[in-house]
């Protein structure tokens, strides 16, 4: 059968094939780049026409006690089965960058006497330049160490171990259980990073007794650009989880206005200021296609169209590029391929409209969010690449 026949076969008997319906999309445009931007869902724009006009126009201040202010917890606890949390665990609000710091001080406090902060040696910038100065501020010493050698190197001297569910640039997905278990056996904590993992494929952060995690709604989520991130504390950790940007939304009474601070209780403690509003109630309009359809699903979506990507790569373009993401399914949903001048080679499939991104090196990266990108677009892409390279 030929490439588009069977591209034709699988969308017809896609069962999420739905799912794509639900997102406002330029039709002259292959967008393999969800996992730096998810794209825009209908229920969006009127759901903020709505917050605008009736909630904030009409309500004005009233707002926050008619849904506003519990937002965080709210949406935290919408998100908490696509990472396998009870609810109560997960906080929505700032920046995966703010709330690894938190994270990260919060970890290093709740094990002390410990010298050492071990950091993916390939983890994304921001995790490593807050790695940094975290270790400045608390006196432990920064170790980059490859995710594959992780487990072991915890050792007594590890405070914290920072590490990325799937990684940026190869999409190379590392197992949490074991890592975390091999930690747990040196007595160190983990913190995730999920930026790359949540919304592609299931995250068991209860079952693998995941420490703390942090990870970002704007890429497989969809949340839209800027997109509150998120922030997960197990209940267990909750009444000793001591977060170093103490604002009045994560105290206890923050109407008392009282001159000390007092964490509020459970996954509360963990807000800091005001939450953006605007963006979270996006935020939840966004996450209402997760009612039709479920991870495992879109789990499932992505891995056959990673695989029928990798199959039209064999194909059209054999020896031309190099893989760099696995073939089995230790792997996310972004394939990265190595090309010379990879820069320039994105730019002219841009000017084609086929966006995916350029990653230093030499890494051409594409993102396939199942929840829209079918498998036609997978091959249209890979016949653009070949035209271009
Ligand atoms: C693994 C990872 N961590 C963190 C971030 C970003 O953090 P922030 O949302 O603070 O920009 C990204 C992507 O931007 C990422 O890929
Ligand atoms: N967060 C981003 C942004 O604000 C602008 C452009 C790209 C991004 C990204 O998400 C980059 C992404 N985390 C990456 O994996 O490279």
């Amino acid at each position: 059968m030929s490439l588009a026949d069977t591209a034709r076969k699988l969308d017809a008997l896609d069962p999420i094939a739905h799912c794509r319906d639900e997102f406002d999309l330029d039709p002259d445009v292959v967008y393999l780049n969800g996992n730096s931007l998810g794209a825009l869902p209908r229920a969006v724009a009127p759901r903020l026409a709505e917050v605008v006009g009736q909630q904030w126009g009409r309500r004005l201040i009233r707002g926050w006690g008619e849904g506003w202010w519990g937002a965080p917890e709210r949406l935290g606890d919408r998100l908490a089965p696509l990472v396998g949390s009870a609810p109560g665990q997960v906080v929505v609000g700032d920046s995966t960058s703010v709330n690894l710091f938190k994270a990260l001080v919060a970890a290093i406090r709740l094990n002390p006497g410990r010298p050492e902060l071990l950091v993916d040696a390939a983890t994304f910038p921001t995790d490593g330049y807050i790695a940094a100065s975290v270790a400045r501020l608390t006196g432990v010493r920064v170790r980059p160490v490859p995710m594959p050698e992780a487990a072991a190197e915890v050792n007594e001297h590890t405070a914290v171990l920072l590490a990325n569910h799937v990684d940026f640039r190869s999409g190379v997905l590392h197992d949490m259980g074991a890592i975390t278990e091999a930690a747990h056996r040196a007595g160190a904590l983990v913190v995730w990073d999920l930026c790359h993992s949540v919304g592609a494929l299931p995250v068991e952060l209860d079952a693998h007794q995941v420490d703390l995690a942090v990870g970002c709604t704007y890429k497989f989520l969809n949340g839209g650009p800027g997109a509150p991130a998120f922030l997960y504390v197990p209940q267990r950790f909750q009444d000793a989880f001591d977060q170093p940007l103490s604002g009045w939304c994560g105290h206890a009474e923050p109407f008392a206005m009282t001159p000390e601070y007092t964490p509020g209780a459970g996954v509360t403690r963990g807000r800091t200021g005001t939450p953006d509003i605007l963006s979270m109630l996006a935020l939840d309009a966004a996450l209402d296609v997760w009612d039709k359809t479920s991870i495992a699903e879109v789990r499932a979506k992505g891995l056959r169209l990673t695989d029928f990507f990798l199959s039209c790569v064999d194909e059209l373009l054999g020896d031309r590029v190099t893989v760099r993401t696995p073939r089995d399914t230790g792997r996310g949903n972004h394939v990265a391929l190595s090309v010379p001048d990879a820069g320039q080679v994105m730019k002219e499939l841009i000017a084609r409209e086929v966006i995916g991104d350029y990653r230093p090196p030499d890494v051409l990266r594409f993102g396939f969010a199942p929840l829209y990108v079918r498998y036609a677009d997978a091959l249209t892409a890979v016949e653009v690449i070949a035209g271009v390279i």
